[in-house]
């Protein structure tokens, strides 16, 4: 007899997920390595930046209270005492009525506490020295970048768990991390199953199609952060399946795979999971696509097992396994990231499951506004191109119209959103 499957709701599926969740490890890269890995701890400040007073301008490092005289109808002159660029400290102490000349970034002299821009200073030369005049008043501080003025000694910057972008690298380059303590990347193994799934470099047959689902999932994979172990592809026969996956388990932090999870002849994963003695979470859940989306632990380890169903395969991924990645690269925030937008079409059926679209997110007039990027069907691959978003369209509800507001999931942020949405 053909088992019957009961579904569980989403939220209920991702908690029994999450309780096998795991942090990371932390490991250290090099800072020429660390873009676009995640920060294993946070970032703190190991001095202040700037580290000194600076001048912001290549001018005249003045006492003001020289200045306070100086007008337009009344100059006052200076003795240009010393020169310096950046990188130079000047051994000069400034006294009454002296200057030290000064290019940006060079540190502001003893004695000084404003700068002078070269356009608003007259220079001229006597004698063998160097003198210049200005015909208005500075305050102290005027054109100084103050020591720690952009961050002081200590400051937490950013939380760990963050992704490494541009600016963080220069944030770890300005503190010295040469070495960047960064989240290990948590081995993902994965398998595509099916007797139908030809190479990609092979021709075309009668009943085989191309193993696409690979080639995508090893993309979010990575795109979640994570490594991928490219297993390769495997026939529907058990014992074939079971001897390779049951010998890859130990060697990866979760093993996905990717088709034969329903109730055909040839869908194999609930034997091999039994044959495995895992444990499976749920084997049905309330959603479209992805209904089939099954996982299991063995042994605190989760095997994901993800639809043949190229959208449903996608879906399933984003929601259940994506989590348990960022959680490893120590993000707080390890779900798709929700947000609003407003809806650009018709969906007039009702939806007694929960419905991930795979859906084009973009911006008009300052507003978020999202419609399908194709095809709504599981077996769909290309809709999966152009969706940088899912719309949720939630279980029970009656159906949305154009002009309405709707939830959406961002599939390329790195932000992530707390639990439950
Ligand atoms: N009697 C029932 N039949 C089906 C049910 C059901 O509840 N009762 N569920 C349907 C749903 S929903 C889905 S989704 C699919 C899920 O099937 P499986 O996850 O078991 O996947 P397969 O049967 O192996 O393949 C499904 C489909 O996807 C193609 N496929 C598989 N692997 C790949 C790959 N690597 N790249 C590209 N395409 C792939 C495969 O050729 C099939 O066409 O089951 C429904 N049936
Ligand atoms: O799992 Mo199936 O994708 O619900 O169509
Ligand atoms: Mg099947």
């Amino acid at each position: 007899m053909l088992e019957k499957r009961t579904p569980i709701g989403i939220g209920e599926a991702v908690s029994k997920v999450m309780k096998y969740k795991q942090t990371g490890i932390v490991e250290h890269v090099s800072i020429n390595e660390s873009y676009g890995r995640y920060l294993a701890e946070e970032l703190v400040a190991t001095n202040h930046v700037p580290p000194f007073d600076k001048a912001p301008y290549d001018g005249f490092a003045i006492r003001s209270i020289d200045t306070k005289e100086a007008s337009l109808s009344n100059p006052v002159e200076f003795e240009v005492i010393d020169h310096i660029g950046a990188g130079l400290v000047s051994l000069k102490k400034l006294g009454p009525f002296q200057v030290i000349r000064i290019m940006t970034g060079a540190q502001m002299p003893e004695g000084s506490d404003a700068v002078v821009m070269l356009e608003l200073a007259q220079t001229s030369e006597r004698d063998g020295k160097q003198y210049m005049s200005i015909k208005r008043s500075y305050n102290s501080g005027d054109n100084v970048s103050f020591c720690g003025e952009d961050a002081r000694e200590g400051d937490v910057l950013v939380p760990k768990g963050t992704f490494i972008n541009p600016g963080i690298q220069a944030m770890l380059a300005t503190f010295g991390y040469a070495q960047v303590p960064v989240a290990r990347k948590p081995v993902v193994g994965l398998f595509a199953t099916g007797t139908e799934l030809l190479e990609v470099g092979d021709p075309l047959e009668p009943g085989k199609i191309r193993n696409s689902n690979s080639h995508m999932i090893m993309a979010q994979i990575e795109r979640a952060g994570a490594e991928v172990q490219f297993l390769g592809k495997l026939p529907d026969e058990l014992e074939t399946c079971y001897e390779a996956i049951s010998k890859c388990i130990p060697h990866v932090d979760m093993l996905l795979t990717t088709g034969g999870v329903s109730v055909g002849d040839f869908d194999l994963l609930p034997d091999i999971y039994k044959k495995l003695d895992a444990e499976v979470l749920f084997n049905k859940v309330a959603m479209r696509p992805g209904s089939v989306t099954t996982v299991a632990q063995v042994n605190g380890k989760l095997l994901f097992g993800l639809s043949g169903n190229p959208s449903a395969c996608y879906v399933g991924f984003e929601l259940f396994t994506r989590p348990i990645i960022r959680t490893m690269l120590f993000s707080d925030k390890p779900h798709l990231r929700k947000e609003k937008a407003i809806l650009q079409t018709n969906f007039p059926k009702a939806n007694p499951f929960a419905r991930f679209v795979r859906s084009a997110l973009s911006v008009e007039n300052g507003r978020l506004v999202v419609e399908p990027s194709g095809m709504d069907k599981s077996n769909i691959v290309m809709s999966l191109a152009g969706a940088n978003a899912f719309i949720i369209l939630p279980g029970g509800t009656r159906g949305f119209h154009s002009g309405e507001e709707v939830d959406v999931l961002l599939l390329e942020d790195t932000l992530g959103s707390v639990w439950p949405w």
